[in-house]
């Protein structure tokens, strides 16, 4: 299913109102390789919601986050959408997937149906669901959209206040934790993000009720492309060594640079 490139329904968490029941706003839905993470070349059907709730400057995700597009589908649509792909792995992303109630429901309709699911979430939102890996991406500080960093064309004003007030929740990062299966995967540029990341797992190993492994911190380079990928990698790589965390590729990026439904 190729890109949504306009809005064909409004939804309930972009209006501020009720969700429309039974559906979710899709953005793209897609056959590829898990890129990112622990199950980095698992073959996968990929589901991008639309919408989310924090706007980070380097979103590469732009048709979720600061213009969001999308097609309204039923889950029955979903559903028959991904059993026509050849995998028993579903990415459920976005955008946030979280924001949505349907989430939910499409994930015990996926688990019913046998399928290993993995969701990527910014970890502000929790919710009960059958998820196999809860792949959590905390966003830190470098992550927000200052004038000088958010996109050019984009309404920043606002966003930056309510990126900076709502990125990081310890009481559900813990909640989280204790519920799934997790891995943290942090976007890292550079050593000046680390203080951030040491601090905030002092305080989520002292929130949550379960052991927070450095086997579950993922340190992943930041870079939509390529070229900026080139810049980030190799600096990131020596930052996972010296502290002892795990190292994320991003292999779609590698493999297909910034290409749609990848
Ligand atoms: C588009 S987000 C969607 C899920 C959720 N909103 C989140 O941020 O975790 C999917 C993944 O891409 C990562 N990501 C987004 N833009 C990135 C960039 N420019 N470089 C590296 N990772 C990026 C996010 O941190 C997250 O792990
Ligand atoms: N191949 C591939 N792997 C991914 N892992 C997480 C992704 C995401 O956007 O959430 C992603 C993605 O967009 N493509
Ligand atoms: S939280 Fe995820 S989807 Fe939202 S703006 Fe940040 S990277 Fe994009
Ligand atoms: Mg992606």
């Amino acid at each position: 299913m190729p890109v949504s490139d306009s809005v064909d329904r409004e939804s309930g968490t972009e209006t501020g109102g009720e969700e429309t029941p039974d559906g979710l706003p899709i953005n793209e839905l897609f056959h590829s390789l898990q890129g990112e993470g622990t199950l980095a070349g698992v073959p996968s059907t990929f589901v991008r919601t639309s919408g989310c709730n924090l706007r980070c400057w380097f979103c590469d995700s732009y048709h979720t986050s600061w213009e969001p597009t999308h097609a309204w589908l039923g889950l029955e649509e979903i559903l028959a959408e991904i059993g026509t792909r050849d995998a028993d792995h579903v990415v459920l992303t976005g955008g946030e997937p979280l924001l949505h109630q349907e989430s939910v429901d499409l994930l015990e309709a996926l688990d019913e149906r046998g399928y290993h699911t993995t969701v990527e979430t910014n970890g502000t939102i929790y919710r009960d669901a059958p998820i196999d890996l809860a792949s959590i991406s905390p966003k830190l500080e470098s992550s927000t959209p200052t004038p000088e960093r958010a996109p050019a064309d984009a309404d920043a004003g606002e966003w930056e206040t309510r990126h900076e007030r709502d990125r990081i929740d310890v009481d559900t990062l813990a909640r989280l934790v204790e519920t799934y299966d997790v891995q943290l995967k942090f976007v890292v540029t550079d050593g000046d993000d680390m203080p951030e990341i040491l601090e905030l797992l002092d305080d989520l190993r002292d929130a949550a009720a379960v052991p927070i492994r450095d086997d579950d911190v993922l340190l992943m380079p930041e870079g939509a492309t390529r070229e900026r990928l080139a810049e980030t990698r190799t600096r990131v790589a020596d930052l996972a060594m010296e502290h002892g965390f795990r190292y994320t590729p991003r292999l779609h990026v590698d493999l297909w640079n910034d290409a749609p439904e990848t």
